[in-house]
């Protein structure tokens, strides 16, 4: 990569000056994707970096990364999420961090460095940094980046941990809520078809719509009274990994208790969107779990419209679950097709039993 020496940056304390408004900025926000925007900002401000980049891992082999790269055509910074991998060396430069809580450093052409900063949380899901910058950079700004760097870092795994089942490492019922709300706000203002910012495919240009759907395992109660209430936890978390399998990396996934689960996905079309549940459904039937058996799971699902509420959402995809539970298990329904059918009414929200429980 060529790079010039051109990137204007502020003096040194009206950098640490707006390194603090950053650091009021990541401690006011719970949206962990806006705090890495907000980190990768304030970054650049304190640094003439090349190049930010936030490398993020999952223990499944998931990655993607975020990077905020001095353009200079446009004498800006871009940032941009993007699936593409890391080059060999800053892969290197990553797993040397992972080692090490000072990071690792390297010696890059033209007069740069390049340096790197992991965060692992007991997952296996890990953070990381890699930065390109002249040689020349003060060894003041340095220590102060290193400082900005540890309070996000700190910030970003209690954001994670709250948001998080600590079962599964899925997204918990409380950010749900959050999920929720937002989404909403964004289809209702009809501004973007992207609903919560999620790192997209960068080949998929299609207007997008969103479901939400409701997965219940079929007869749990049965696993934990044969076995015990471990295996049970055991198929819970195997569960989920097949989840983060099957599912997107732009769909968001949420255990909400029990044997209860939640997607929010995009999709073009509710063909689309129906082939993406029955595939998973398929992939948990054909699974093998611990002790040969054999686990179902029945869904209910519903396409996510500004003009629901998320509580009318969520028990319209419930509807659609329990007529799934009630006509033999192992199936998926889309409450639109039930009432488009006549198998549901519109109005009536009603359970009697397992009901999901609303806002
Ligand atoms: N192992 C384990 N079990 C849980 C957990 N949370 C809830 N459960 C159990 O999940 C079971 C849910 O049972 P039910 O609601 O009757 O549903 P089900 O047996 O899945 O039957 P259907 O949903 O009607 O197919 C209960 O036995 C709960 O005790 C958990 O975190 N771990």
């Amino acid at each position: 990569m060529q790079v010039t020496d051109s990137t204007p940056h502020a003096s040194l304390p009206e950098a640490e000056g707006s390194i603090l408004n950053y650091t009021v900025k990541l401690s006011s926000t719970s949206d962990i994707k806006q705090l890495d925007r907000i980190f990768l900002e304030g970054a650049c401000q304190l640094l003439p970096f090349d190049y930010v980049l936030l490398h993020l891992s999952s223990a499944n082999g998931r990655e993607m990364r975020l990077k905020r790269c001095w353009d200079r055509g446009s004498r800006s910074y871009q940032s941009n999420w993007q699936q593409d991998a890391l080059t060999d060396e800053q892969r290197r430069l990553v797993e040397k961090a992972r080692l090490s809580p000072e990071g690792a450093q390297a010696t890059a052409g033209g007069n740069r460095q390049i340096a790197a900063f992991s965060r692992q949380n007991d997952r296996g899901n890990s953070v990381s940094l890699v930065v390109q910058y002249a040689s020349s950079v003060s060894a003041e700004r340095l220590v102060a980046f290193r400082a900005f760097k540890r309070i996000y870092f700190n910030f970003r795994s209690f954001i994670d941990e709250s948001q998080r089942d600590p079962l599964t490492g899925l997204l918990n019922r409380r950010y749900f809520d959050d999920c929720i709300h937002r989404a909403l706000e964004v289809i209702g203002s009809e501004k973007s078809p992207v609903v919560l910012d999620a790192p997209r495919r960068s080949t998929d240009t299609r207007q997008l719509r969103h479901w939400l759907a409701i997965l219940d395992i079929d007869h749990f109660k049965r696993f934990n009274d044969a076995y015990g209430h471990l295996y049970g936890d055991e198929i819970l978390l195997l569960f989920s990994r097949i989840m983060e399998q099957t599912f997107r990396e732009s769909d968001l996934l949420f255990r909400f208790g029990g044997e209860e689960f939640v997607v929010i996905m995009e999709n073009a079309n509710p063909a689309e969107a129906m082939a993406a549940l029955e595939r998973f459904r398929m992939a948990i039937h054909a699974h093998r779990f611990p002790q040969g058996e054999r686990v179902t799971v029945s869904c209910g699902a519903i396409e996510v419209a500004g003009s629901l509420s998320a509580a009318s959402l969520l028990g319209k995809a419930d509807e659609a679950l329990y007529y799934a539970k009630a006509h033999g298990r192992n199936r998926t329904f889309m409450y639109e097709d039930l009432v488009a059918s006549g198998e549901l009414s519109e109005a009536i929200i009603n359970h009697t039993a397992g009901q999901v429980e609303l806002f």
